[in-house]
């Protein structure tokens, strides 16, 4: 399943905050990006998922201008890019890596430098919106302190208070639950959903599965610098293979009869029971009908959709981390 700008005939097209066609980044001969096409629909909290290493901070990098494409055409907020940056950076905030704070000025002093040194932003509204986006990451009680005092996560906080100091169009979040306490890491995805609900397009990286499907209508699932899957959480769930379970004594008869029907032998789950996956096309009562015409006792049968995990380990080849 995947998403293109080409919407269904008759329909309007999709309006895209992000979208890039055969983009390519390249360290040496390596593609750590690899010819990727993504589709980010505006409103959407995108979540860019994959392993450690799949090209993630690489194409996040490459989207806000801080590193240059090899290859492969890019848009953000309907702008090309790089040759129109100047116009659309103002309207993205971003988090990635952290910016360079002075660990010797507090939190808000670090954050008044910053917007001072935005010249899109309003000096007059400063001081409320510093004290505004501390109070929406948590960091309301510590806006005075030394950022050296700061916690790893309240660092990453600081950094998200940071991109939230104007209302923007596209906030691109890189990784921004990493360094948290699982309180914490429960507040920014909370955060995230308030954004967008209130229209802001959130694309944030991640390569924990459960964080995405907590907070995250889109996905794009990365492995070893391709875009393997992308599109609405809801298709990505529904295009996994279900398979069949079958209890019964006759396990033999019963794999005899699955694999006639096309069905291909899984893993038996437990002793007694026959596992076929691949339902693609047969109706699980002809399956039902089958067994028993060939004259398997069926004790139990049941159809059983692949679980998100399981879609992704088989787009990726790789396990995920399931919890944050
Ligand atoms: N500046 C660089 N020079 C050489 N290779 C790099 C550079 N930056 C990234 N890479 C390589 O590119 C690949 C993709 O890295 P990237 O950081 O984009 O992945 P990621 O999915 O964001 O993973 P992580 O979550 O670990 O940051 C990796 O193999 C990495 O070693």
């Amino acid at each position: 399943m995947t998403e293109t700008r080409e919407a269904a005939p008759g329909s309007l097209p999709i309006d895209l905050a992000i979208e890039t066609h055969g983009l390519v980044k390249r360290f040496g001969h390596r593609s750590a990006v690899d010819g990727i096409d993504l589709a980010v629909p505006r409103g959407a909290v995108y979540g860019f998922l994959g392993p450690n290493g799949s090209g993630k901070t690489t194409t996040i990098r490459v989207l806000l201008g801080l590193a240059s494409a090899n290859g492969g055409e890019i848009r953000v907020l309907g702008r090309e890019m790089p040759q129109q940056l100047a116009s659309v950076l103002p309207e993205v905030g971003a988090l990635v890596e952290g910016p360079g704070f002075y660990p010797f000025l507090s939190g808000a002093a670090n954050l008044l430098r910053l917007d001072s040194a935005d010249r899109h932003a309003s000096s007059a509204t400063r001081h409320r919106r510093v004290n505004e986006a501390l109070d929406r990451v948590g960091l309301g009680h510590a806006a005075g302190k030394k950022v050296r005092a700061y916690s790893l996560g309240m660092k990453q906080r600081l950094g998200l208070a940071n991109a939230m100091l104007r209302p923007r169009e596209l906030l691109v979040l890189d990784e921004p639950t990493n360094g948290l306490d699982p309180q914490g890491t429960r507040e920014v995805r909370s955060l995230v959903r308030s954004l967008a609900a209130g229209g802001t397009t959130v694309f944030v990286s991640s390569h924990l599965l459960a964080e995405v499907e907590q907070m995250c209508t889109h996905v794009g699932v990365m492995s070893a610098g391709r875009l393997v899957a992308q599109g609405p959480l809801d298709e990505l769930r529904s295009a996994g293979q279900a398979h069949v379970l079958v209890r019964t004594p006759d396990g033999e008869r019963a794999a005899r009869v699955l694999a006639r029907l096309g069905l291909v032998p899984g893993e038996a789950p437990g002793h007694g029971v026959i596992q076929g996956n691949g339902l693609d096309g047969i109706e699980p009562e002809e399956i039902v009908a089958a067994l028993v015409a060939d004259g398997v006792r069926v004790r139990g049968f049941s159809v059983e959709n692949a679980t998100l995990e399981e879609r992704f380990v088989s787009l990726t080849g790789e396990g995920f981390d399931v919890v944050g």
